[in-house]
């Protein structure tokens, strides 16, 4: 019975070593030994069954059961120290892979954890950043339309300033210029009010041409060229509500809030001041305000010497050199608007020429500077002796001409009289010599009992004139008056 499980055990020793060839060695060779000492054993059962006990005991006593044991106790030992060794491996084996798996595992966990919080970094990151990318468009939208609104703004600006620029060029004279300036004003900064200045020629006092706005800070309506900043210093001038600022004087903002603001921009060409714009108001008043006005008041300066220069053109068109007096153009232009004027009225009107009598005489004797200054001499008498509402013309040569308006016969032969004792009567400082008196001859027509119109009056005047002369000069012919 044991011998069977002896050999069971011994098979099973076989079978688990099988993977190791030196214990499979070791195993088959104990198994040979255990076989080797059962076979002993079952002789001495054997023989103690044939010859009795004493003779087992015997044969059992010869020593080789105990070196068969000791043989079998040794590879068991061998077996069994080998199988520790190997168990020892094994365990360490085991151990590392198990230390291996945990890392493995702990890794398995930690690195999904560390790509997880990545991950979420990653997401969080692109939030702020779509969130920023969000603002950012935001503003960006609000900057646009924004610009957009600034772009409308200036267009509409630039168009305000080209028509104006065109309304300018139209301009007959000053005052038009200076109203048009205040409506282009109204329309560009409806918030801001203020008056146009122009200066005198005289540049001693700047005058209110045109007004604009509700006038909330006070000017003066007129001022000292001193008296503003601007003027003085030819650029504009600045200024915020009444605390800590230097207001020029022509303004009273006592009493105004600070966030008002005044603004002064002198109106120059070729480094001539020629007036002034001043602006002011409670909002609105900033750097764009000021680029407008500043524009407005470069057109306006350019506007005004335009307005000057043609002015000046003008009347040097429409006068006499020599005489200061307006000449036969201008004549010819206006006697026949005085006479409408005149008709509409149901006024007379005289007309009345006059001649220096012997002038190529005078010319000859003096010579023709000497005759220049008489006549200029003339020019001067005329001008003062003729009311505001009278024309006198250098008709030509020596001949001179006067057109009084409303003025009837008696009253105009009255008046050409003087004329003709006060010319007869001045002498004229030339070359250091006085030289003169020297008479004049005057014939005179009267509208509408001589005649209705221009040609006719004048022929009818000079027809009387030439009478005069012939009557022996230095005296007033009237037509239809004897001589
Ligand atoms: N100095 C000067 N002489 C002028 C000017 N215009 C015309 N004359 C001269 O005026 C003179 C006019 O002479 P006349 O027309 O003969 O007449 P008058 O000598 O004045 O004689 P009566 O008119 O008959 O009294 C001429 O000698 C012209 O040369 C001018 O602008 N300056």
């Amino acid at each position: 019975m044991a011998s069977r499980e002896n050999r069971r055990a011994l098979a099973e020793l076989v079978t688990l070593v099988g993977d190791n060839p030196a214990q499979l060695e070791r195993a088959r060779a104990l198994r040979a030994q255990v076989n080797e000492r059962v076979a002993t054993l079952q002789g001495l059962i054997d023989l103690q069954g044939a010859q009795g006990m004493a003779a087992a005991q015997r044969a059992g006593a010869v020593g080789t059961g105990f070196a068969q044991m000791q043989r079998i106790n040794a590879a068991t030992e061998q077996i069994l120290a080998e199988e520790r060794v190997l168990l020892r491996q094994r365990r360490a084996e085991a151990e590392r892979r198990a230390s291996l798996t945990t890392s493995i595992v702990i890794a398995g966990i930690l690195v999904p954890l560390v790509l997880l919080g990545v991950l979420l970094w990653g997401l969080a990151r692109e939030n702020r950043r779509a969130r920023g990318l969000e603002r950012e468009a935001r503003a960006t939208v609000v900057r646009l339309a924004e610009s957009i609104e600034q772009r409308d703004r200036l267009a509409e600006q630039r168009r305000l300033l080209g028509a104006y620029a065109g309304l300018l060029q139209s301009c007959h004279d000053r005052n038009e210029a200076m109203a048009v300036t205040a409506r282009v004003i109204e329309q560009l900064l409806p918030h801001a009010a203020g008056r146009c200045y122009v200066l005198r020629a005289s540049q001693n006092l700047a005058e209110t041409f045109a007004q604009f706005g509700t006038e909330v800070i006070p000017s003066d309506a007129m001022l000292l060229p001193d008296d503003c900043w601007a003027l003085r210093r030819g650029q504009p001038h600045r200024s915020g509500g009444h605390g800590g600022h230097v207001h020029c004087r022509h303004v009273h903002p006592e009493g105004s809030p600070d966030s008002a603001w005044m603004l002064c921009v002198p109106l120059m060409a070729q480094g001539t001041s020629l007036g002034l714009l001043h602006l002011h108001g409670l909002h609105g008043g900033d750097e764009e305000a000021t680029t407008l006005v500043e524009a407005i008041a470069e057109q306006l300066s350019l506007s005004l010497v335009n307005l000057q220069l043609r002015e000046t053109l003008r009347l040097q068109s429409l006068h006499d050199p020599l005489t200061g007096l307006y000449n036969r153009r201008y004549l010819e232009e206006h006697l026949q608007r005085e006479i409408l004027r005149c008709q509409r009225r149901q006024k007379p009107l005289a007309v009345i020429m006059l001649d220096v009598d012997h002038f190529k005489r005078f010319n000859d004797r003096y010579g023709h500077a000497g005759g220049d200054a008489l006549l200029a001499r003339v020019g001067q008498t005329l001008r003062e002796l003729v009311r505001n509402e009278d024309v006198a013309c250098r008709y030509g040569g020596e001949e001179f001409t006067l057109v009084l308006p409303e003025t009837d016969r008696e009253t105009a032969l009255a008046r050409a009289e003087v004329i003709r004792a006060a010319i007869g009567s001045t002498t004229v400082l030339h070359a250091r010599e006085i030289i003169g008196p020297n008479t004049a001859s005057l014939g005179l027509a009267m509208f509408p009992d001589d005649a209705q119109v221009a040609d006719e009056l004048l022929q009818l005047a000079d027809a009387a004139l030439y009478r005069a002369k012939h009557a022996g000069r230095n005296r007033v012919i009237g037509h239809g008056q004897p001589a």
